[in-house]
């Protein structure tokens, strides 16, 4: 899955994600190096790794060092992965070595699978999405780019999750069910019925409370 022979990482965003995705890299044992990117220049170290510049300094890396967005908005992870993609740069698979993964389970590049995280077999994941802490993501699954499955959340089998939503901490989404790109699942969301309309969605069975706002994390 990781085809890069590169030796270094760069982490772009030093924040608490980032500090959980560097922690998932060193588990891999793949890298001889990992640091971060931060625009918060008063940051020089984070987790023991070293903040070697900001998000402007990102060229200087690209040809020798793998890549790696550590944000957690959707959005602004998708737009820099896109960038740097278009430019050359490679991006890595990161997979905690206490996940579970099954029989012909696809992830893309830019993706990580957190400590504890179960994915079941014939599914497939997008690039650059997250997969949190300990969540179960069942067979058959789609979760297309971007998107976020927070910790805790229990996908049944075969749910399609959209481009880009965000299913928010200890959700549940039943089977067969399709979840439309750009969603939001509050913290506990049950999801009983397909989501065809953009919005946050909360509750038990999830119910829409409102729409257009960006409520990613960062
Ligand atoms: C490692 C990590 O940390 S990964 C990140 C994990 N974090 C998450 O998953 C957070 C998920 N976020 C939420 O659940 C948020 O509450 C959101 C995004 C759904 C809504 O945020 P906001 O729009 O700011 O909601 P706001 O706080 O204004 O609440 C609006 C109403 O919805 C209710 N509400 C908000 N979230 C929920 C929820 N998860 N379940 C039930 N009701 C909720 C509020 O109580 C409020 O009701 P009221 O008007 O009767 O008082």
């Amino acid at each position: 899955m990781n085809e890069s022979a590169k030796q270094n990482l760069l982490i772009i965003g030093a924040s608490g994600h980032g500090k959980v995705v560097a922690d998932t890299a060193l588990k891999m044992n793949k890298w001889q190096r990992i640091a971060f990117l931060d625009d918060d220049e008063s940051l020089k170290v984070s987790l023991g790794f070293d903040i070697i510049g900001t998000s402007k300094d990102i060229e200087a890396y690209i040809n020798d060092w793998d890549i790696f967005v550590a944000i957690g908005n959707n959005t602004i992870r998708e737009k820099i992965q896109v960038e740097l993609q278009a430019q050359g740069a490679t991006f890595p698979i990161l997979i905690h070595p206490s996940a579970a993964i099954g029989k012909e389970v696809e992830i893309a590049e830019g993706t990580v699978i957190m400590a504890g995280v179960v994915i079941n077999s014939s599914t497939k994941i997008g690039r650059g999405c997250i997969i949190n802490t300990s969540a179960t993501v069942d067979h058959d699954n789609l979760i297309e780019d971007f998107a976020h499955i927070s910790p805790g959340v229990h996908l049944a089998g075969t749910v399609i999750i959209g481009k880009g939503t965000w299913i928010g901490i200890g959700s549940i989404v039943s089977n067969n069910l399709e979840i439309i790109s750009g969603a939001i699942l509050g913290a506990g969301a049950v999801v009983l019925k397909d989501i065809n309309e953009t919005g946050v969605y909360v509750g038990v069975p999830a119910r829409r409370i409102n729409y257009g706002k960006d409520f990613n994390t960062s």
